[in-house]
């Protein structure tokens, strides 16, 4: 078995994360993904238009509530307050309404939108590699797939529209502005000024910031999913107290750079409250001085000051409208770090399906060698192997000899690095992926299953299987307890299994695998959890299932060795040799010393 791949990933950060940021690449990530908003076009035209009317209704009311002060107030006709009132009132009401139908459209768009991107990443990863999944934290996939969708979400969905309508506010305001004062108009314009410096200033240092925040979020997270995953080992190791150091420590670290990015909102939102309200209070000393010089009527400063009030919002907002989408920008980046990895293994130009039916099984490693990613020293270095249909061949080797790597290769869950492997003579990555692994069955030592019924579970490889072909893979398997639990095929098992025992897994695993009813099968010390006596009852009924399959068998276990037809020792990378268990034990030393005493006994 290879060894926990979440042990080694939490010592490393993923090699292939690129460090943070530089402002450019993050906004061209963000560019990279627009194609995300095409279905919603029309949606987004429809939010942006919606947008538009109300801030027209909204600039109409200060222009009303002029002509309400220096008509009917200022001429003392009572009766004209009720014509421009109830106009103030349809428009004030109107703009309420169009907003209330924007938000509707934008809250189903930015969810299909998240939605859209969750699923393409979700199949993205899927696609790629194990290798890709040894090297990669879990927790800095979950976070990219929640968090940093998130961000991209909000920005794609509001940011963007809140942005684009602060700047046709802003515009729309300053003209009318202009219109009715020009001095104190273009005292407002020029307020622009320090808001641009403001902002690119924050924009430029809350983007480093931000993708701190997000790549340590992404720590936490996996620390918090090894912590969960790892729970039984932890406690029974008593590390509970250790554990929560760790967490601490990276806990900590999260709030400290979250603070530090506060820190650089909270100075640069100050600085976008202080403009517009300073700017407020000196249009209303200019704007009184105005009303003392005629030069404006008092209605027009009571239109004037209203319409600066529309800009206080926006201009505040600004900083939230740059923070989001620099966050969005910075996800975008660590997205697209999973959505550029090209999955390594995949179908060959003019890849050939193969059938069952077709198939024979005969498999042939021809002069394979094979390094792990980033390993300078191969696992496997020239092995020459031939399994015949039909034969089953189990594999025996000291710990970390290569066994799991080698059988590894056969369903392509890694590819070998030279030479090649064969099924009936083709390469197998001239086969289509989905074919090769219709033909190749696995059970792994340490047996994953899903949070899903035992049903489910056991059809994963083959969904078609009718009830009389699981009843059978649970009698191969010894594993007809499951008709015991409380909702028999249908109880759903918890994550991971973990509601079943070890050997409990196990045979449900091995059920799995046999139910394909493959060409080939691939078992990984399959039997390891089980006691001896069940471990008997699995075999001779699994003797009768590898009579017409070709298999190959990671042994440990003398009594696993029974249910093969031959024995091939892996050492050092290669074939050291290959015959019956008999005559492997009476000529090679290494053999009998790999397989223990035990094998001596039995042989004896
Ligand atoms: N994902 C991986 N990345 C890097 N090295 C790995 C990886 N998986 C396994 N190795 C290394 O490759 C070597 C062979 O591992 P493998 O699991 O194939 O051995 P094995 O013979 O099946 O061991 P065991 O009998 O203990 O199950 C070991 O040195 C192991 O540390």
């Amino acid at each position: 078995m290879t060894s926990q791949p979440s042990a080694q990933k939490s010592e490393t950060k993923p090699p292939d994360e690129p460090e943070p940021p530089q402002r450019r690449h993050a906004l061209s990530s963000l560019w990279r993904l627009r194609h995300y908003l095409r279905p919603y076009r029309g949606r987004m035209i429809a939010m942006f238009t919606l947008a538009l009317a109300a801030t027209g209704a909204a600039l109409v009311v200060p222009w009303l509530i002029q002509r309400v002060i220096d008509g009917p107030i200022t001429g003392g006709d009572t009766s004209g307050v009720w014509l421009l009132g109830g106009a103030i009132a349809v428009f004030g009401f109107a703009e309420a309404v169009i907003i209330w139908i924007r938000r509707f459209i934008q809250a189903k768009v930015a969810l299909g939108l998240e939605a859209d991107m969750r699923a393409d990443l979700y199949a993205h990863m899927q696609k790629l590699h194990a290798g890709f999944h040894d090297r990669w934290q879990t927790g800095q996939l979950l976070a990219r797939a929640t968090a940093d969708l998130g961000s991209m979400r909000r920005f794609m969905a509001w940011g963007l529209i809140f942005g684009a309508m602060s700047l046709v506010t802003f515009a729309a305001v300053t003209v009318q502005l202009v219109a009715l004062n020009w001095q104190l108009g273009l005292l407002v314009a020029a307020s622009a000024v320090p808001l641009f410096f403001t902002a690119r200033n924050f924009a430029r240092a809350y983007i480093v910031a931000s993708r701190q925040m997000q790549d340590q979020q992404g720590e936490v997270a996996s620390i918090a999913e090894q912590a969960a995953q790892g729970i039984r080992v932890i406690k029974a190791f008593g590390r509970a107290p250790h554990m929560e150091r760790l967490f601490g420590v990276e806990a900590v670290r999260l709030r400290d750079v979250s603070v530090a990015r506060m820190d650089i909102a909270a100075r640069s939102w100050a600085t976008f409250n202080v403009i517009p309200n300073a700017t407020l209070a000196i249009v209303l000393v200019g704007g009184a001085i105005a009303v003392a010089h005629q030069q404006l009527t008092i209605g027009g400063l009571v239109a004037f000051v209203s319409l600066q009030l529309m800009l206080v919002w926006p201009v505040e907002a600004l900083g939230w409208i740059i923070a989001n989408g620099n966050e969005a920008m910075t996800a975008a980046d660590r997205v697209k770090d999973v959505f550029d990895t090209e999955p390594a293994i995949a179908d060959a130009p003019g890849a050939v399906a193969v059938a069952r039916a077709e198939t024979r099984g005969h498999v042939r490693f021809e002069g394979v060698s094979f390094a792990y990613e980033g390993v300078a020293e191969p696992v496997l270095d020239g092995v020459d192997l031939e399994v015949r249909p039909g034969e089953t061949l189990a594999i025996a080797g000291v710990t970390g000899s290569g066994k799991t790597t080698l059988v590894s290769l056969v369903p392509r869950l890694y590819d070998v690095t030279g030479g090649r492997v064969t099924i009936d003579g083709t390469d197998i990555r001239d086969l289509s992926l989905a074919s090769l692994r219709s033909v190749v069955a696995t059970a792994f030592e340490d047996p994953t299953l899903f949070s899903m019924s035992v049903r489910e579970n056991l059809t994963l490889g083959r969904a078609e299987s009718t009830d009389a072909e699981v009843a059978e893979a649970l009698r191969v398997a010894q594993a007809e307890f499951v008709h015991d639990l409380p909702y028999g095929l249908d109880t759903r098992i918890g994550e991971q299994g973990l509601s079943l025992s070890g050997g409990q897994r196990q045979r449900l695993a091995l059920a799995r695998a046999v139910l394909v009813k493959p060409a080939v099968l691939v078992l990984d010390d399959p039997l390891s959890a089980l006691d001896v006596h069940t471990e008997e009852l699995v075999e001779r009924a699994l003797a009768s299932v590898l009579k017409g399959t070709t298999a190959l068998i990671v042994v440990h276990r003398p009594s696993t060795v029974m249910l093969a037809d031959r024995v091939a020792l892996l050492a050092e990378g290669r074939i050291a040799a290959i015959g019956s268990h008999s005559e492997l034990l009476e000529t090679v030393p290494a053999y009998a010393q790999v397989l223990s005493a035990e094998s001596e006994e039995m042989a004896a």
